[in-house]
């Protein structure tokens, strides 16, 4: 049977594609479509919206009334909304893809807990590359050792709200893990003024915002001599909203618990 989707924030840059990658997936279907309590557009059609013809699925702007309507929430919103959201999925026995970025440790734990409860997937990139380069940067620091300088630099479009990126921090926690380093010991987020020389434990972040860059990673290890940069471009927002959907299909089958891609991918 085809799994039923719910897209939270239909009218975002990811909920608009996020419909459309439902409708192109032969396995799931939109049960419902989310928007902010009040807002004009509840009662229009979620496909229309969204710019892949008539769906039937008319916009909601209160996640408790549809719950029967869908088996998977994809949520890529704000902190405040999934974190709203995510109750009414505890409550209501609904799964979760969660891909909104920004969470506090103390949020994280919220995550967790709501895992005893329903099946999530929680990932700060959905992409395949990304999830196949946090491999690939942990296996380079684990062959290179000690003696490289690692630093995460990442751009993204003139609207993103948080930095650095959430898929800068899960690249930095893999090269930390990998090093056996604490990344809240160590992580030094921009520099300016007299910095003194650099700490080699370190993992250095530099953000760039600009335009309409969809999303680029780098990690660079420097050494003396030479340096290994790895990258991941992003030209489309389809490749997040593609993998948010395989993740839902896998997720509807899965008992409770936290998951991410990397469990979704068969990556682990
Ligand atoms: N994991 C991944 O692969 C990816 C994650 N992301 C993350 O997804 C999130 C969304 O990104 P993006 O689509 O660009 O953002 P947008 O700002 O375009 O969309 C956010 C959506 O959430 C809605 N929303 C925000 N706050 C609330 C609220 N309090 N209550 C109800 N609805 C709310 C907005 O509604 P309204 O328009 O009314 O404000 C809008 O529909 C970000 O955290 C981003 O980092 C993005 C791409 C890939
Ligand atoms: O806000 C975005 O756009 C993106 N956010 C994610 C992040 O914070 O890592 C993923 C992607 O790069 C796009």
């Amino acid at each position: 049977m085809a799994c039923r989707i719910a897209v939270a924030g239909v009218n975002g840059r990811m909920g608009r594609v996020l419909v459309e990658a439902t409708v192109q997936n032969p396995d799931t279907i939109l049960g419902a479509a989310l928007v902010r309590q009040g807002s004009p557009l509840v009662g229009q059609d979620a496909g229309q919206l969204a710019g892949v013809g008539i769906l039937n699925c008319a916009i909601d702007d209160d996640l408790s009334r549809v719950s029967s309507d869908f088996d998977v929430l994809i949520d890529f919103t704000s902190i405040d909304a999934t974190l709203e959201n995510l109750a009414v999925c505890r409550a209501q026995h609904r799964a979760m893809v969660i891909g909104t970025t920004g969470f506090s440790a103390e949020q994280k734990v919220m995550l967790s807990e709501a895992g005893q409860d329903i099946p999530l997937v929680f990932a700060p990139n959905m992409s395949i590359g990304v999830n196949v380069l946090l491999g690939v940067v942990a296996q380079t620091a684990r062959l290179l050792g000690e003696g490289y300088d690692v630093e995460i630099i990442e751009a993204h479009h003139r609207h993103k709200v948080d930095a650095p990126s959430g898929t800068a921090l899960r690249l930095g926690e893999a090269v930390a893990e990998a090093y056996d380093r604490d990344l809240a010991e160590v992580a030094v987020y921009g520099r300016e003024g007299h910095t003194g020389a650099r700490d080699p434990q370190t993992i250095g972040f530099a953000t760039v915002r600009g335009g309409d860059v969809v999303g680029d990673h780098t990690v660079l290890f420097a050494g003396i001599g030479e340096r290994i940069e790895l990258t991941h471009k992003a030209s489309s927002r389809m490749t997040f909203a593609q993998g948010a959907v395989r993740a839902a299909t896998w997720l509807k089958n899965q008992p409770p618990g936290l998951y991410d891609m990397q469990d979704v991918l068969g990556l682990k």
